[in-house]
C-alpha cells in the first residue's frame, strides 16, 4: 500500500530520481579526502546530503556518482548509514569534470524516471521544504527549475588579468543591477527529457557548463528560479566547514537531531 499524501508535501512517485555528483576532489576546500567524503558531525557530508534528498517524499531513487576509485568505498560508506524509508540507492562511478559526472548519473536512470533532480554533495544541509518547492514547480510544469537567492554583495564584472599579469589589480568594466541577478543552488529540477537533452546537445559543445541549467538555458528552453534557502550553501572552502558544523549544532539544540 502506497504511503498517504500530506497537504504539503509532493507524495513519494516511482517517477522522481535524484542524482547527486560527489566525484569531486575539493580542491578549494584544502588537502585531505574527496570532499564528499569529508565529515560533518561525524557523518560524511555526502550521507548528509542523501539524507536531505531522501526526506523528501517526492525521492524514490538517489543515484550517486563517486569519484571512479572509490565507488566501492562510497556503497561501503552508504551502506554503514542506511537511509530510512523506501528510498532506492545506486552508485555509479563519476567522470573528470562535474558535467561529465552527471551524465554518468543520468545513464544510470531507469526508464520509469521522469522528473530528475540534480543535487550537489557538497551541499549538504538543504532543507526538505527547498527539495519539495523544486518538486512541486516540475510537477507543475516548468521543464528547468532553480533554487536562488538575492544576493548580499554587490557585483563587479572585471577584465581577468591573467597569465604575466596575473596579480596586478584588474579593470572594473560593468557593475551590473543586482536587483536582477540571483546566485543558484542546488537542488536543481528538471523534467528528464529536457535534460537528456541539454546533456546530450550541449556537451557537444564543450565542458564549459557550470551548472545543469545553464545548458538547459542554452537549448533554449526557460528555466525558472524558487526561493533557495541560506543553509543550501556549497560548503567550498574551509570557512564553510564551520558554518557547516554551526548549523547542525543550532538544528540539534533546536530539533534534537
Ligand atoms: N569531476 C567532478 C567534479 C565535481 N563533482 C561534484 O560537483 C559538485 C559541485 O562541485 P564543487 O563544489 O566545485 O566540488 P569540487 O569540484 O570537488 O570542488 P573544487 O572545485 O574545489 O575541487 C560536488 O558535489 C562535486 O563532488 C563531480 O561529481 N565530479
Ligand atoms: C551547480 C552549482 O552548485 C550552482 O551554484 C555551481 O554552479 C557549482 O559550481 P562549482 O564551481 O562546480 O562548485
Amino acid at each position: 500500500m502506497s504511503a498517504p499524501e500530506s497537504a504539503e508535501r509532493p507524495g513519494r512517485s516511482p517517477g522522481t530520481a535524484v542524482v547527486i555528483p560527489a566525484a569531486g576532489r575539493g580542491v578549494r576546500l584544502g588537502p585531505g579526502a574527496p570532499k564528499a567524503l569529508r565529515t560533518l558531525s561525524g557523518v560524511p557530508m555526502l550521507v548528509h546530503a542523501v539524507r536531505a534528498m531522501a526526506g523528501s517524499r517526492a525521492v524514490s531513487l538517489v543515484v550517486v556518482v563517486a569519484p571512479p576509485d572509490g565507488v566501492a568505498e562510497v556503497r561501503r560508506l552508504l551502506d554503514e548509514h542506511p537511509l530510512p524509508g523506501s528510498t532506492e540507492l545506486l552508485v555509479v562511478a563519476g567522470g573528470a569534470t562535474r558535467q561529465e559526472s552527471v551524465r554518468q548519473g543520468l545513464a544510470a536512470l531507469p526508464d520509469d524516471v521522469t522528473t530528475v533532480l540534480v543535487h550537489d554533495a557538497a551541499r549538504p544541509l538543504v532543507p526538505v521544504d527547498t527539495v519539495d518547492a523544486v518538486v512541486a514547480a516540475v510537477h507543475e510544469g516548468a521543464p528547468a527549475v532553480v533554487p536562488a537567492l538575492p544576493l548580499a554583495d554587490t557585483v563587479k564584472q572585471v577584465e581577468p588579468r591573467t597569465g604575466e599579469r596575473a596579480g596586478e589589480p584588474e579593470p572594473v568594466v560593468a557593475t551590473p543591477d543586482r536587483s536582477l541577478l540571483r546566485a543558484v543552488q542546488t537542488p536543481q529540477g528538471f523534467d528528464r527529457d529536457t535534460l537528456l537533452a541539454a546533456h546530450e546537445k550541449i556537451t557537444l559543445q564543450g565542458e564549459g557548463a557550470t551548472d545543469d541549467a545553464g545548458m538547459v538555458e542554452r537549448l533554449g528552453v526557460e528555466v525558472v528560479v524558487v526561493p533557495g534557502h541560506e543553509e543550501a550553501f556549497k560548503v567550498t572552502r574551509p570557512l564553510d566547514l564551520v558554518l557547516a558544523e554551526a548549523v547542525l549544532a543550532r538544528r540539534r539544540a533546536t530539533d534534537g537531531f
